[in-house]
């Protein structure tokens, strides 16, 4: 098994509360994560521990088996796409120094690989090359998350961690963001980490949704076993509407046991 990313027994403490204990998780290079759970369980804090942002009290994070403590922060975090609700573009940068800001950093003086792949990602999010030389403040909320997410993924990297990526934007929007999304995942073969508040999107998305309450897991499986098995009276009151309306789309359903699950 090819094991990407791997929380080893994390414990995390703000002040006095304990947010995390006993944390372990493994993710398999390839997969889609989506992290789903109560507000304050935790989820921000187990993603931002992936890229350095957040230290763990105890226990180790590895990244292709290395210690994540072992590395230089600076270039680990570069070689991770980070990408967060709404706007947090540099707002006295156009569109195309914001998506070049890491990959001009990792490509020295190459300004035309840089430029080469502003365009490449500007063309992938579905943004007009046009848009290049404005500013974060003239484009529209979809468009400004759209650089977010050329800007996350312009360095190439092999995991992408998303915090409610899409919550800011409207429903249509979001719908593409998540198609485009999910083609992007397809042709790269990316890892990816994506927290959301919607167990729509958690079970569209994701080829394995991780539910976490409290800092503990409830259920780390593909998204139909979520909806036929629900490990527990948590997941079950998540997915119980998503049972019911299944969105789920074809080729994820596999053997849901639809049937099976409503006899609980
Ligand atoms: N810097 C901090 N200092 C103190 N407490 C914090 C800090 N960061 C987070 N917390 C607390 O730790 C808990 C977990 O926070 P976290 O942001 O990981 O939750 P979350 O699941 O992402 O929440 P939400 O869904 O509401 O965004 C929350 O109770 C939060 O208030």
């Amino acid at each position: 098994m090819n094991i990407e990313i791997e929380f080893k027994d994390i414990k995390k403490i703000y002040g006095e509360k304990v947010v995390m204990e006993h944390f372990s998780l493994q993710v398999r290079k390839g997969e889609f994560v989506t992290i789903i759970g109560s507000s304050g369980c935790g989820k921000t804090t187990a993603l931002k521990m992936v890229n350095g942002l957040i230290r763990p009290d105890a226990g180790d994070i590895l990244i292709h088996g290395e210690n994540i403590r072992d590395k230089d922060q600076t270039r680990l975090r570069r070689g991770i796409g980070y990408a967060i609700q709404g706007s947090v573009l540099f707002p006295h940068m156009t569109v195309e120094q914001n998506i070049s800001y890491v990959p001009s950093l990792l490509n020295g003086r190459d300004r035309a690989r840089t430029k080469a792949a502003v365009s490449k990602w500007m063309k992938i999010v579905g943004l007009d090359e046009e848009l290049k030389e404005r500013y974060p403040a003239e484009l529209s909320g979809g468009q400004q998350q759209r650089v977010g997410i050329a800007r996350a993924l312009a360095a190439s990297p092999e995991i992408l961690l998303m915090d409610e990526p899409f919550g800011a934007v409207d429903e249509i929007t979001r719908g593409q963001l998540q198609e485009e999304l999910l083609r992007i995942y397809r042709e790269t073969g990316i890892t990816v980490l994506f927290v959301t508040h919607d167990i729509g999107e958690a079970l569209k998305l994701g080829t394995k949704v991780l539910v976490l309450d409290q800092g503990e897991i409830q259920q780390y499986a593909p998204p139909a076993e979520l909806l036929s098995r629900p490990a527990t009276p948590f997941v079950e009151q998540l997915v119980e509407r998503e049972r019911r309306t299944c969105h789920l789309p074809e080729e994820r359903l596999g053997d849901c046991e639809f049937s099976g699950a409503a006899g609980r």
